[in-house]
């Protein structure tokens, strides 16, 4: 289920003030690239290179929310332009039972992943965070995801298509990973790396104009 947003502001590093505003994404993930891009908007690109690590009790929202604002400040700390500027970044987890599941490091990791998922529900959370020279506005959205029951050949199977290893939890659920899932409740973007609902209402509030939908 989409549990509810939370939107929180953050004291923002104040960037050179001016008229025009110029979208950033902070982000090198070609899903984040194509949803923004269907949404119809132009930007830059100006990937965030953070540390990732999960500290194991840490809340797997309030991680997603942390790693997402680092992204954004890192790249805000880079710019230096006149004008205004949204910087957009955004992190995405697998949650299992507060375990957190990120990229697998290799076929035996991903394995792993997909066998602890399988035939059980978890959480994707992401993060998107809006950061301008005023504030930071983040927003967190989870969306329910269960597995179906998967046969060692099932993974096998899937494995071989090779998708996996630039996923949280070691699967794509956009292409050939839909395979495994048998339910999703909640916003099916979110999974891909960008709530579409959410991501507007904080581009929004960063004075980013989006056409309505
Ligand atoms: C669960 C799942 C994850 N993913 C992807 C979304 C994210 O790109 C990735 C999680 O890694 P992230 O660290 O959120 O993002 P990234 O490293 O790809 O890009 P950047 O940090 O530059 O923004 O997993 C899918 O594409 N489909 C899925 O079903």
């Amino acid at each position: 289920m989409h549990r509810s947003a939370r939107l929180g502001r953050h004291p923002g590093r104040p960037l050179t003030g001016g008229s025009s505003t110029e979208l950033v994404l902070a982000s090198q993930s070609p899903r984040r690239h194509e949803l923004l891009r269907g949404l119809g908007l132009t930007f830059r690109v100006e990937p965030a290179d953070v540390d990732e690590s999960w500290e194991r009790g840490e809340d797997p929202r309030a991680y997603v929310e942390r790693v997402a604002i680092d992204k954004a400040e890192k790249v805000a700390h880079l710019l230096d332009r006149d004008g205004g500027i949204c910087v957009l970044a955004a992190d995405t987890t697998v949650d299992l039972d507060d375990d957190i599941l990120a990229k697998p490091d290799d076929d035996a990791h991903a394995r792993q992943m997909l066998e602890a998922l399988s035939g059980r529900a978890h959480q994707v959370h992401t993060a998107v965070v809006g950061w301008t020279a005023r504030e930071a506005i983040a927003t967190v959205v989870t969306t329910d995801v269960t597995f179906r029951t998967l046969t060692d050949a099932d993974i096998d199977w899937y494995l071989g298509i090779g998708e996996h290893l630039d996923k949280a939890g070691a699967y794509g659920m956009q292409t050939a990973g839909g395979a495994l899932v048998e339910r999703i409740d909640g916003s099916p973007s979110n999974v891909i790396g960008l709530p579409l609902a959410e991501t507007i209402d904080v581009l929004r509030a960063c004075g980013v104009t989006v056409a309505r939908v």
